[in-house]
Order: structure tokens, then C-alpha cells, then sequence
């Protein structure tokens, strides 16, 4: 029996009902993977069975008929073996803690890009607390969603201590318009993409403001360094900067008005407040909590950050965005790469 044979008897969750949860279980059903995805809204679960739409999150895309969207947690966990997370960073753990009487062994990965607050942990992390007994991944990379229903060549990473794991997501998601590669940097991988969504906040700011891409190259390779700098310092392998749970998740979020992070950044950069700019969008954007994160880490380690300080500046003490950004340009006079990875 071919391994792909052994691995098209897994049963596949998917925790949440927005449009990554939608886009990733399209892919592992268009695999012929079974596919049960759990989320909270009876209407919308009513919506992806009966008519194979996810109109809310994922408006004029189909979605694969395969999918069987349920309310019941237990349902949807039931002969599971590999669990994805799709739930925002400020739920996450509240829902994982009611996944914990389903979880045994399962593989469980997480999706999410965004960081606890109080604790700083990320993701997986707190999977690892809740569920103790799985084996825990991420996955990460420039992946808007609607690309990938719409299936524009993509690529991710898939991260984790565990080799299995990692060839498991890589069989179960692998098509020929989403490639999967792995990474053991598990903690680099993770804080990659939610870091990238602060800088993304900022990209959208500046198309606001009609500034060229002269600006945009500055901002998306200062941002680039400041956020290695960061992560290292906290234990990342630097390496990781430089693939697609990085550089290339910070540039499609800093280029493309379908990140949310972006769009709420050009709101505020078009004179709309944060709390409506938010509200409008309707969706996480991960980067506004995680930026609030950032800023107070930073200052505790004494990591330089002027980026984060800038929009921290603009989003959490109302300062005025050209006052901000004349600061930030006459700022000290630093050498291009010499201080990249040291504060
Ligand atoms: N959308 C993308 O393009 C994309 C790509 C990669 C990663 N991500 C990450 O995936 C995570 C989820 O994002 P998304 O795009 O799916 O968000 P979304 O806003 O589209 O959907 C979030 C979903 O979570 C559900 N939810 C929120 N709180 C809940 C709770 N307490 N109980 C049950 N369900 C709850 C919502 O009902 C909704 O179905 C984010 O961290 C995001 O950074 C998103
Ligand atoms: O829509 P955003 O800003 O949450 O970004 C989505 C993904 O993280 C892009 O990789």
C-alpha cells in the first residue's frame, strides 16, 4: 500500500467557520481527504452544506462540495486525526479548552497569526498547554485566502518538532496550486506571521497617503529588519526571515489590499478612527493586538523597534501621521545592515 493510500484514510478538522478555515478545508477536500469543519453559526454551517458557499468571509467563491460543516464540536472531532485551528488569537485558547475531552494523539496545527496577550504565547504554544497529549504544528506564509480559493499559485510552510507532522500536512494540503515546505523553526515560523501584520498595518498607511514605492521598499526592508531583530532576540532562527513565513509573508501582506491589516491601515491613513476603521472591516486583523504586544516586549527588552513605535505613536496615542513620520526620518543615522539582528 502507497503512503498516499495509508494517508487518504485520515480524517481531517477543521476549528472555525472565517476564510481561512474555509480556504484550507476547500484544499483538503479537493484532496479527497475527508473533511468535517466546526463552526459556531448554524446559518452559515446550513449555508456550506446546502449551498457550498461561505458568503460572510469568502463572498463569489465556491467551495468545495466535500465539506461538511457542523455546529457540534464533538462531531466535528470525532475519529478525527489532524485538527486545524482557525480560530482569531484573542478566542484561540477558549475554544481549544472546549476541544480538550476530543483531543488524545491527534496532530493538531495551528493557522493563526497573532500572540496572547498577557502571556505573549503564541499559538502553538497554548496548544501544547491545552492539549498536552497532541503533537502540535504550524502553518504559516503569504496565504490571503481569497487567492486560494481562487487558486493563485501559492506556497506555505508547515512547522514542527515532529517530521510526521510536517510530511503529513505536506500530503494532505500539496496541490498543484498550493505547494507545502517545511520548517523545524517552529517559534520563527509562527512569530514571522504575527509580526508581519503590524508592518502590514503600516504598508496601508502609506498607500493612504499616495506615498511611491521608494517609501514602500523602505518600509517593508526596515520592517523586515526590525522584526528579525525581534525574533531572534526571542530565540527564532534568522534564517527564517529570509523564506515564505517571512520576507514573503511581509510582502504580500504589505503589498495587497485584500489583507485586512493593510486595509485597516489605509483606513486609518485616510482619516478614519482605529475602532471604525475595525468595525467596518468586520474580520480579525490580528496586527492592531499584536502591535500593543510588540510595543510593550520591545520596550522590556530594550529591542530597537522604530516602526512599532511609530504606529504605536499613531494608533494608541492619537499622535499626528506626518509628525510620526518626520521623527521617524530624521531619526539617528544608523548603518544599513550592520544592526540588523543586534538591538
Ligand atoms: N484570511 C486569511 O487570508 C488568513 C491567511 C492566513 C492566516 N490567517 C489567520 O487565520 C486566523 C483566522 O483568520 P480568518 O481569516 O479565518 O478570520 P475571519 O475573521 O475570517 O474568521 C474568524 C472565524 O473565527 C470564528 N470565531 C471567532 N471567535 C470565535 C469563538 N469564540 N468561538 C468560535 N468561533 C469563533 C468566527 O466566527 C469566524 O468564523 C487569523 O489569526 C489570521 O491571521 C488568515
Ligand atoms: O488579511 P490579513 O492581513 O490577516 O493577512 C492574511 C494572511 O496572513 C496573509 O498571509
Amino acid at each position: 500500500m502507497g503512503s498516499k493510500q495509508l494517508i487518504a484514510e485520515y480524517k481531517v478538522t477543521v476549528v472555525g467557520g472565517g476564510s481561512f478555515g474555509s480556504a484550507l478545508a476547500d484544499i483538503v477536500a479537493a484532496n479527497k481527504f475527508s473533511v468535517r469543519q466546526w463552526m459556531r453559526s448554524q446559518s452559515q454551517a446550513d449555508e456550506v452544506n446546502q449551498h457550498h458557499t461561505n458568503t460572510r468571509y469568502l463572498p463569489d467563491y465556491p467551495l468545495h462540495p466535500a465539506i461538511e460543516a457542523t455546529t457540534g464540536l464533538a462531531y466535528a472531532l470525532e475519529g478525527s486525526d489532524v485538527i486545524l485551528v482557525a480560530i482569531p488569537s484573542k478566542s484561540f485558547r477558549t475554544v481549544v479548552r472546549q476541544m480538550r475531552p476530543f483531543v488524545q494523539q491527534q496532530m493538531v496545527v495551528s493557522t493563526t497569526k497573532g500572540i496572547e496577550a498577557d502571556s505573549f504565547k503564541l499559538m502553538s504554544q497554548i496548544l501544547e498547554e491545552e492539549l498536552p497529549t497532541a503533537t502540535v504544528g504550524v502553518i504559516s506564509g503569504p496565504n490571503l485566502a481569497k487567492e486560494i480559493v481562487a487558486k493563485a499559485l501559492t506556497a506555505t510552510v508547515v512547522a514542527s518538532d515532529s517530521d510526521v507532522l510536517s510530511q503529513t500536512l505536506q500530503k494532505l494540503l500539496h496541490t498543484d496550486y498550493f505547494r507545502v515546505y517545511s520548517s523545524t523553526d517552529r517559534y520563527g515560523v509562527e512569530l514571522g506571521g504575527a509580526l508581519k501584520n503590524i508592518y502590514a498595518i503600516v504598508c496601508g498607511m502609506g498607500n493612504a497617503l499616495n506615498m511611491g514605492a521608494n517609501t514602500q521598499s523602505m518600509l517593508m526592508t526596515r520592517a523586515l529588519a526590525e522584526m528579525s531583530r525581534f525574533a531572534v532576540m526571542l530565540g527564532a532562527n534568522p534564517l527564517t526571515f529570509l523564506g515564505l513565513a517571512g520576507v514573503g509573508d511581509l510582502i504580500v501582506t504589505c503589498t495587497s489590499p485584500l489583507s485586512r491589516n493593510f486595509r485597516v491601515g489605509y483606513a486609518v491613513g485616510k482619516g478614519k478612527s482605529l475602532d471604525d476603521a475595525e468595525a467596518e472591516l468586520g474580520q480579525v486583523a490580528e496586527g492592531v493586538n499584536t502591535l500593543r504586544l510588540v510595543k510593550t516586549k520591545a520596550d522590556e527588552l530594550g529591542v530597537y523597534m522604530p516602526i512599532v513605535q511609530g504606529l504605536y505613536a499613531i494608533l494608541e496615542e492619537q499622535k499626528p501621521i506626518a509628525r510620526v513620520i518626520r521623527q521617524l526620518m530624521l531619526g539617528e543615522q544608523k548603518d544599513d545592515v550592520e544592526f540588523i539582528l543586534h538591538s
